[in-house]
């Protein structure tokens, strides 16, 4: 029988089954796991898995007994252990990066990493843009800004107010019928967007109550929640920011997507475009048809690959 992961605990899971059971889950031993990756969770939020009934299980559990192909999936580094992986969702639809221009104003390497990470996942991402109520002129014209050079790259931006509710209903309707990831630096108000979606839900208390005194101390972890009407999201409390652990100094340029245009252009093959004569990346910079800050946040991206503390 298949079901969805909604929620991942170490060694429970919770599942949902096609006919909208939940159950609680256990694997069935060790099997085998993504060919692609180490990772110290085999099974994640989002993931299709095929269950079967506990044999002698009063309270109805249910065991995995295998895990169906992902769309995608992302990872970021274990707390335990330096190189191995963790894997936060797997199945996404799409990511939602909440941001704000003030209290506190999210920095744009920070959405540029975000994009990278999700290009390099292949998963659309959403710009949503809370706090609307506090912008100043200042802060509006940024925000501006930033709208027409996401557009133009291909990104969906919405400027919101979780307190004013300006803007709210196209952020519902961007997740109808959608399983969305929802991220964002701590304080740009995801519970408050994320309770308007889910009325009732209460999130992060939920969150806080089932888990206090367990002893997960550091752990942090992802969970499904369903949308009246359909679709999902994907929360991760505690969760600041993706990691791509593998990525090559030579594919990051990929994941700039208004560059790949001009890849083929330039002189060497190999190009980086910071140094290389002949670079068509760079020369589209000068004539200003890609972003100077994109460029900026590009070059940083590219310096920390390899750097000791590796982590795009
Ligand atoms: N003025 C204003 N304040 C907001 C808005 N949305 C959220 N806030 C406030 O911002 C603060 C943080 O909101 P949260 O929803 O807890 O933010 P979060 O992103 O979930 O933060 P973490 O739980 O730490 O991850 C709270 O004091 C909210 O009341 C908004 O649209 N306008
Ligand atoms: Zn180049």
């Amino acid at each position: 029988m298949q079901a969805t992961v909604y929620r991942s605990t170490g060694s429970w899971y919770t599942v949902k089954t096609a006919e909208g059971k939940m159950l609680q889950a256990r694997m069935k031993g060790v099997f085998k796991k993504d060919e692609d990756i180490t990772s110290t969770n085999p099974v994640a939020v989002g993931d299709s898995v095929e269950i079967e009934m506990e044999e002698n299980s009063a309270d109805g559990n249910a065991m995995i007994t295998d895990i169906h192909p992902r769309k995608n999936y992302i990872v970021r580094l274990s707390p335990h252990g330096r190189h191995k992986k963790h894997i936060i969702a797997a199945n996404m639809d799409q990511a939602v990066l909440i941001c704000t221009l003030k209290q506190p104003k999210t920095s744009q390497g920070f959405i540029d990493r975000f994009l990278v990470t999700a290009a390099a996942y292949h998963i659309p991402v959403v710009l949503v843009f809370n706090k609307k109520d506090l912008y100043k002129a200042k802060e509006m014209a940024h925000y501006e800004y930033w709208e027409s050079l996401y557009t133009d790259i291909g990104y969906k931006v919405m400027l919101v107010s979780a307190d004013t509710k300006e803007g709210v209903n196209e952020f519902i309707d961007c997740l109808a019928n959608k399983t969305t990831l929802v991220s964002g630096h701590s304080g740009v108000g995801k519970s408050s967007l994320i309770n308007l979606v889910l009325p009732g839900a209460e999130l992060r208390t939920k969150a806080v109550s089932d888990w206090s005194g367990k002893g997960l101390h550091t752990t942090t972890f992802a969970e499904m929640f369903d949308i009246p009407g359909g679709g999902s999201i994907i929360d991760t409390p505690g969760i600041r920011e993706l990691g791509i652990v593998d990525i090559e100094k030579s594919e990051l340029s990929h994941y700039f997507l208004e560059m790949q245009p001009y890849l083929q252009q330039c002189q060497f093959n190999n190009c980086l475009h910071v140094n290389e004569p002949g670079c068509a990346v760079k020369e589209a910079v000068r004539e200003g048809l890609i972003d100077e800050d994109r460029y900026v946040s590009y070059v940083t991206l590219l310096e920390s690959i390899g750097a000791k503390d590796y982590r795009v």
